[in-house]
């Protein structure tokens, strides 16, 4: 008896545990030692790492005081990508050496901001776009207030229909609008992206059941390879033009 009353709470604390694990498609299952839960990267990263990367100048002082004010005062209701999300798109935009990338779904700027972080040192663009007037007017005083002006440009409207104005090559791409659009976007914007050029689909983990068809399009194409990572809870897919 006394020993059952040990080991029920165990199960149960296993079973709990577990519920979360879905069965590989490949690869061993986990041990229940590997199923003890690990922390995330989102509270690893909260832990050890300040919210915006330290400041290499003046410049980048402005923009992440501003950023940190949009974190702080602005953020219900947008939609943002949160900070860990942009350090890693940042790292990839300065690694890429990324002269244009484009954003779909500007919101109020705060993603864009992390981009002009990693543009200024690449001596690249963003060209991000967005339909809702109200957004628009709260991205153009954010972008006038971190003086980003000068490195990105804005353009208003249904970007289904504004993507068909944009240059190639682009280097780097952001879908973070509507999801159901983003195997259009995906098909306009794929053969103006250069090879070894990224296109990441936010949200892949957070808003998975909404990008069944996306993750069916990139699967499909011989000319890509993906990876799915959660830099932040709501996850990246990362998809590489690699033809
Ligand atoms: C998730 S929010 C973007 C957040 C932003 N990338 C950030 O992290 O700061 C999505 C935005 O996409 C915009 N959007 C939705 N459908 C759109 C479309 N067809 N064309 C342009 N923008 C669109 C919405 O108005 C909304 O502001």
């Amino acid at each position: 008896m006394k020993q059952l009353t040990r080991i029920i709470p165990l199960i149960v604390a296993l079973v709990a545990t577990n519920s979360h694990v879905v069965t590989p498609l490949h690869g061993d299952e986990p041990s229940p030692q590997q199923a003890k839960r690990f922390p995330t990267a989102e509270e690893l990263s909260r832990q050890i790492l300040p919210m915006h990367p330290k400041p290499r100048d003046a410049t980048e002082t402005r923009m992440i005081a501003v950023m940190d004010d949009m974190q702080a005062n602005q953020a219900q209701g947008m939609g943002n990508i949160l900070p860990e999300d942009g350090r890693l798109m940042r790292m990839l935009v300065e690694s890429l050496g990324a002269k244009h990338v484009v954003e779909l779904g500007t919101s109020n700027g705060y993603s864009a901001i992390w981009f002009c972080l990693a543009l200024r040192s690449t001596g690249g663009k963003l060209t991000t776009h967005e339909l809702d007037p109200e957004r628009i007017k709260l991205a153009k005083a954010n972008f006038s207030k971190a003086g980003v002006n000068d490195l990105l440009t804005l353009v208003e409207g249904d970007a289904h229909e504004t993507i068909k104005r944009l240059d190639g090559p682009i280097d780097f791409v952001l879908l973070d609008a509507e999801k159901e659009g983003f195997v259009d976007y995906l098909n306009q914007l794929l053969p103006k992206v250069r090879v070894g050029g990224l296109i990441i689909a936010h949200d892949s983990s957070g808003q998975a059941d909404q990008l069944t068809d996306y993750f069916k399009a990139i699967v499909a194409s011989e000319s890509l390879e993906t990876v799915l990572v959660d830099a932040s809870k709501w996850g990246m897919c990362i998809t590489r033009k690699m033809r």
